[in-house]
């Protein structure tokens, strides 16, 4: 990743030491690395920040660890850490730094950044946030007709979308009291499902629309946007469905219906947003990293603007603490050697993400665009073709149900998967009622004993239980599946914060290792450009000629469909 030239990494020599390391650790199962190394629990668990990593249930053993932590040495891990940091040029292909960790930098911090100071802008930009969701809160912000406002619709999609998306069902228990009533929602797909369901319900009058784009060309969310925007006005100007005491205007629909989110005020304001309303963000801080600052506007209208920070401080703690700690106590880099391992040596491409809590139901979602649009790479730093693996395919559900639908695969079938388990130790002492309490408290329990359950299963196979006695092959576990365990003190603003950054930066740690770029899409790029191609060609102004075979025939049962 660092710009600089530098021998890739499976040209160092503890890349080929680990490589014959593999060779003599590949056959040697979980069981038996837990039978011979009764201390493995003390080897490979730290706690920072809230949260507890447990790593011993990796295939690996002491001088695994040794090898990788001395690959990231080689590699420039420390360096390339303080380079991300301190606001570096670190995203090479696009030549700007990827300054996220700035977002949640404390006010009295300092970050000059090639002249501009950072955390001035950045506490400027929260300040102003926190102005508008005061004044949602309040009730004090009126529709065009002067009614308060009582659904905020977020349209963005991608980095725009699924890190609040995320965040506001993980701490929907946060929302503070005594605030005017309002509810959150979010629109993401083009095809415009999502949307159709809230204009269908929702009351124009008293329903805001949050324009989320860094780009603010991205073309799913200004269709919705558009249609939004046409709803709004077809139902509340003077000629609209809504009868208004006084006649309203379009320019007024738009200016009371709609905030912008973007690194681009230019077009925020050429569609129509009017400057009041519009909240920055920088280039410097990438789509799927951006839920920090401004775009994370309806993660603070669910939570308020004090658990906002203490998600900002959360993830600060985890930033020191992956700035200030020894590689080998460092979870982020801890975490991203784990993977290497997987991937590299052992072989072993797909990752499943597998929360035992309901409240992270997006979490997976949310860390399959964080890993897969930042590693899904294969070509350095400097533009050599990559000769070896980079991001594994990840992708998870909420672990209790996936139990009952894909962990199937994860125990009998002929893929290697590494699994991450994640889980809060406490839950439910806020709830009121004594019975509930101890109800929903049981339930906690009985998902913590299946996260374990499961993990424990993965790796012991069929030593797992004490009655092995003759089983037909169908029923057999081989085991030997290695998983990592993230425990959370308690699912807070905080300790989700850092839980969020110990996966941001342990993208980086892997994409240093590999020596890619995790701070760019271009890979996105292409079907964008096709797509606006095609296009033409359905609405008639193309030549379907130019089409290969098959998208030609379906491109004419889609204008065959259209006629019936
Ligand atoms: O925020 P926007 O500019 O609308 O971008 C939204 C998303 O679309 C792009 O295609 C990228 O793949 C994502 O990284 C980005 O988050």
């Amino acid at each position: 990743m660092a710009a600089s030239s530098r021998a890739t990494p499976d040209t160092l020599p503890a890349w080929q030491t680990l490589k014959h390391h593999a060779e003599t650790l590949q056959h040697v199962h979980l069981k038996t690395l837990f039978g011979t190394e009764p201390s493995r629990w003390e080897s490979f668990t730290r706690q920072v920040a809230g949260l507890t990593l447990d790593l011993s249930k990796q295939r690996w053993d002491d001088d695994t660890l040794e090898h990788l932590l001395a690959l990231a040495e080689e590699a420039g891990v420390p360096g390339a850490i303080e380079a991300l940091l301190s606001g570096k040029r670190v995203n090479v292909s696009e030549n700007r730094p990827a300054l996220h960790t700035a977002l949640r930098l404390p006010a009295d911090a300092t970050l000059e950044v090639e002249g501009d100071d950072v955390v001035t802008d950045v506490h400027e930009s929260l300040a102003q946030m926190d102005r508008l969701v005061q004044r949602l809160h309040a009730g004090q912000w009126r529709g065009a007709t002067g009614k308060p406002i009582r659904h905020v619709v977020n349209l963005g999609v991608g980095g725009s979308d699924l890190g609040p998306l995320m965040v506001t069902h993980a701490l929907a228990d946060y929302q503070p009291e005594d605030i005017h009533p309002l509810e959150v929602h979010f629109a993401s797909t083009m095809d415009g499902s999502q949307l159709a369901d809230y204009l269908a319900r929702f009351n124009p009058e008293t329903t805001l629309f949050v324009l989320s784009s860094k780009s603010f060309t991205t073309i799913d969310t200004l269709s919705n946007a558009n249609t939004a925007r046409d709803w709004l006005i077809g139902r509340l100007s003077k000629h609209g469905e809504v009868p208004s005491a006084t006649p309203v205007s379009a320019e007024l629909i738009i200016r009371q219906h709609f905030i912008g989110v973007s690194a681009s005020p230019d077009k925020m304001t050429e569609w129509g947003i009017t400057p009041d309303h519009q909240l920055m963000f920088w280039e410097w801080v990438g789509g799927r990293y951006s839920l920090w600052g401004t775009i994370g506007l309806p993660i603070a209208l669910v939570v308020g603007m004090d658990n906002f920070r203490e998600l900002l401080a959360g993830a600060h703690a985890m930033d020191r603490h992956f700035q200030e700690a020894p590689l080998a106590d460092n979870l982020p880099v801890l975490l991203g050697l784990a993977g290497i391992w997987n991937v590299n040596f052992l072989d072993i491409r797909a990752h499943s993400i597998l929360p035992y809590d309901g409240r992270l139901e997006y979490f997976a979602a949310y860390l399959e665009q964080l890993e897969m649009e930042s590693n899904g790479k294969s070509v350095t730093s400097q533009g050599q073709a990559v000769n070896y693996s980079t991001c594994p395919v990840l992708w998870g559900q909420l672990g209790p149900n996936a139990q009952h639908a894909f962990y199937q695969l994860l125990h009998q079938g002929t893929q290697p998967v590494v699994c991450d388990f994640i889980a809060p130790l406490k839950r439910y002492d806020e709830v009121d009622d004594q019975d509930t309490r101890r109800h929903l408290k049981a339930q906690h329990r009985l998902a913590l004993a299946n996260c374990f359950a499961q993990s424990r299963v993965l790796m012991l196979g069929d030593d797992a239980i004490d009655d092995d006695g003759p089983r037909p092959e169908h029923k057999r576990y081989r085991g030997n599946q290695p998983s990592t365990t993230v425990l959370l003190d308690k699912l807070t603003p905080s300790t989700l914060g850092s839980l969020i950054a110990l996966y941001e930066h342990k993208v980086f740690v892997q994409a240093v290792i590999w020596d890619i770029n995790p701070f760019d899409q271009w890979g996105v790029e292409l079907g964008k450009q096709i797509a606006t191609d095609t296009q033409k060609i359905i609405d008639h102004q193309g030549d379907l000629t130019r089409m290969d075979a098959s998208t030609r025939r379906l491109i004419e049962a889609f204008w065959a469909a259209e006629q019936e």
